[in-house]
């Protein structure tokens, strides 16, 4: 069995991917802070003779984790952002700063793609573009969904947007405190991912697909009007293109794959801007 960990500022997520028939067998999660213990939701490591991690918690965390981890299975994989990989080429200035989740979602994109913006909506909103030919030219950093709650000190932290909420209705004006709140933290998110997607397809003269993941995804996707596909395992899928095991991955199947969405047109996007940029 594979143990794939994706280790965020907030939460660690793992899952338990079979080698042979590249099924999901278990997932789970933890906050990065909590220890790995007997009796929290973690998998079973008797089980496991493979590890590949993508790491954007500090480097003492990582370390912790693979020590532990090192004492059951020797054949750990780390994940690195690089200036070169997989035909993609790190548009960072410094390209092992560029945090690997990001690396690694640009990596799954550019393989379902062949050019595309991510979009990751953890602890963080990033965004990043990577053009066809494989140039990734860098990206955006917004704090998430819960983090500009968490920054208004309004006591709101804690009520989540609920994810069954019709999306208007989460964008209209709130008439209590957590509403006000909730649907103005979403607005922002909404209505910057937005604007940052259109402006970087004006300014390369294409539509690009749209991909989004991460723990605020499925929210974000509802409230989004543009086109979009929602890949929750798209970090998940860099480290199975970037340390392939099964077969399906050494062929570029990677895991919940979406379907490829067909972009917005660029001349209305280029209307769009164009308008907003006349207020
Ligand atoms: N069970 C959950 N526990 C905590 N947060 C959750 C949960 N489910 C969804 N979320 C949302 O997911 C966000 C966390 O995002 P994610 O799971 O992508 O991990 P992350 O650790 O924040 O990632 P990163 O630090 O890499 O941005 C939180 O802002 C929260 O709103
Ligand atoms: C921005 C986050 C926190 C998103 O998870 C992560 O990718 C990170 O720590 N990045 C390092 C900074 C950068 O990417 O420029
Ligand atoms: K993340």
């Amino acid at each position: 069995m594979i143990l794939d960990l994706d280790i965020g500022n907030t939460l660690s997520k793992w899952r338990l991917k079979d080698r042979k028939s590249s099924e999901i067998r278990a997932r789970g999660a933890m906050w990065t802070r909590d220890e790995w213990r007997s009796g929290a939701d973690i998998p079973d490591l008797d089980i496991v003779d493979v590890i590949r991690i993508s790491n954007v918690a500090r480097q003492d965390v990582l370390e912790d984790t693979v020590r532990l981890l090192k004492r059951r299975v020797d054949d750990i994989h780390i994940a690195h952002s690089s200036s070169e990989a997989l035909g993609i080429r790190n548009g960072y200035d410094m390209p092992e700063r560029l945090g690997v989740d990001r690396w690694l979602g640009v990596l799954s994109g550019y393989q379902l793609t062949g050019g595309c913006c991510t979009v990751d909506c953890g602890s963080a909103i990033t965004m990043d573009t990577v053009l066809p030919g494989g140039q990734h030219i860098g990206g955006y950093i917004i704090p998430g969904l819960r983090l500009m709650k968490e920054s208004l000190k309004l006591g709101t932290r804690k009520v989540v947007i609920d994810p069954e909420q019709d999306a208007l209705h989460a964008l209209s004006p709130g008439t209590n405190t957590v509403d006000a709140v909730n649907h103005g933290v979403f607005m922002a998110a909404i209505s910057a991912i937005n604007r940052l997607y259109m402006e970087v397809c004006d300014s390369q003269g294409m539509a690009l697909p749209l991909l989004i993941t991460g723990g605020d995804a499925a929210i974000v996707s509802r409230g989004l009007r543009l086109p979009h596909a929602h890949w929750p395992d798209m970090v998940y899928a860099g480290l199975e293109a970037l340390f392939p095991i099964t077969s399906a991955e050494g062929q570029g199947v990677l895991a919940g794959m979406p379907e490829v969405v067909k972009p917005a047109n660029l001349t209305e996007m280029r209307k769009a801007l164009a308008f907003t940029r006349m207020l």
